[in-house]
């Protein structure tokens, strides 16, 4: 299997409940932690290691992208993988597959090569926004190729060097825009000092605390006391170790499986302090009435009666979107989701696919442009499309605890994060986990 491909599509009937849940589950290693390691890794002077590294179709994309503009990087161990440096390389090309984190985080990478670097990805992944990118390079004086669209596909027709200085970007479409600036900033021969200036705020903040403090553990200095304001010295990075958390996003629907179908689970290895925005569930299942407990194992959830009716703002961890609103689509309700409007660009428009797929199972549902409300559930059986998106399939397998036969039109998508979700999923359902 090529793991960098595109899955063939599977169908899969989500396990049904037929009783409360007992599991304990080990999740893989955080999406996002390893692609900055990744990135962090390749712009360093010497080389790093990368322990318990996600692997998974988007960090495969992330070491292929490297490759190809002349990074080391060996995955021989699953526990640890090593990264060496060179001179990054022109005249290659790199496939950011549906990930976000590819389409942005290598291009400002991919500025300092030799020469042109071409990307591009999945039909989805050129729907996805990325003027921020585009824009931003060349504010920089980046000569980029997108013929016009702002979008992939694009060619960064990299000289080796860039100026940096001062820039003001819009990242109100994603907070991967300056993450990805920030970490190629210390290369930049002035540094960075970047502003946010968009009329509405930047989405998934945690994810900036998780860049800046990758950044400072690799050597660099960082100035982000100013709100919206960020300012990278240029200087060298640090060839590290990095250990990669559990990745709390994938961890979310297993959670909220004790609540959906009653019942406990505990996910292993929680890290008590972390950058990761996934953490943000453990309050969410609070407010909805579940008991949430530190355990010696890692973290444990034990399921209420029926969730609390409640309003979430999830602006900032807006990937728990998708479990929750499966959660909240089986329950008696009502429940919204608001401060999300961002996700119409992730993987698909996931407020209208998760309105859509709501609906098919009965739910009654309401849809704003930055989110929905759910103001009763449904559990009409039939398929759920999931559109190419692992947390479509997450979802659609909360769903499927209380839907009995649900089908998802495709799993396979899961490989995105999690390639064994599925099976680990049947064996959190069926067996003692
Ligand atoms: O920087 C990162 O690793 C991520 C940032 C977030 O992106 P958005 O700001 O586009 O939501 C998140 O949704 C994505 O899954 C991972
Ligand atoms: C939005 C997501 O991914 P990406 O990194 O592709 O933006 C996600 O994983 O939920």
């Amino acid at each position: 299997m090529n793991a960098t491909a595109a899955p063939e599509k599977r169908r899969w009937e989500a396990p049904y409940a037929e009783a409360s849940i007992d599991a304990v589950v080990r999740v893989p290693g955080s999406k996002s932690m390893t692609a900055r390691a990744l990135v962090l890794a390749a712009l360093a002077s010497g080389p790093s290691t990368i322990r318990r590294p996600l692997i998974a179709r988007d960090t495969h994309l992330m070491v292929a992208g490297l490759r190809s503009i002349g990074v080391a990087v060996d995955t021989g161990d699953d526990d640890a993988w090593t990264v060496t440096p060179g001179e990054f390389r022109g005249g290659s090309s790199v496939d950011c597959g549906l990930a976000g984190t590819v389409m942005r985080f290598l291009p400002p990478v991919a500025a300092l090569a030799d020469g042109p670097v071409a990307f591009d990805g999945d039909p989805h992944a050129r729907k996805r926004p990325n003027d921020g990118v585009i824009k931003a390079l060349r504010g920089l004086g980046v000569d980029i190729e997108d013929g016009g669209r702002l979008a992939l596909p694009f060619t960064v027709n990299a000289t080796g060097r860039v100026k940096g200085g001062a820039l003001e970007v819009d990242a109100s479409k994603t907070s991967q825009l300056v993450s990805a600036l920030l970490m190629a900033a210390p290369r930049f021969e002035n540094g960075l000092d970047l502003r946010h200036v968009g009329d509405r705020p930047v989405p998934s903040r945690p994810y900036l605390d998780m860049v800046v403090q990758m950044l400072r553990q690799a050597g660099a200095e960082v100035d982000d006391s100013e709100p919206n304001r960020w300012r990278v010295a240029p200087g060298e990075l640090q060839g590290r170790e990095w250990t990669i958390e559990p990745d709390l996003q994938n961890a979310a629907p297993f959670l909220c499986a004790a609540v959906a179908a009653g019942g406990r689970v505990t996910v292993e290895g929680w890290p008590t302090e972390t950058t990761q925005a996934g953490d943000a569930i453990r309050d969410v299942l609070v407010r909805l009435g579940a008991r949430v407990e530190w355990t010696r194992g890692g973290l444990t959830v034990i399921g209420s009666a029926a969730p609390i009716p409640c309003e979430l703002d999830l602006a900032d961890a807006s990937e728990l979107t998708p479990c929750l609103a499966a959660l909240f689509g089986v329950s008696e309700g009502p429940f919204a989701i608001r401060g999300v409007a961002h996700i119409r660009g992730h993987e698909t428009d996931r407020v209208s696919a998760l309105v859509t797929e709501l609906r098919k199972i009965g739910a009654d549902v309401d849809e704003f442009e930055d989110g929905f409300r759910v103001n009763a559930g449904g559990r009409t059986p039939g398929t759920w499309s999931t559109y190419a998106d692992h947390r479509m399939a997450h979802a659609g397998a909360v769903a499927g605890l209380a839907v009995r036969g649900l089908v998802l039109d495709d799993v396979a998508c899961v490989s995105k994060t999690w390639p064994d979700f599925a099976e680990a999923w049947e064996q959190a359902v069926h067996g003692k986990g």
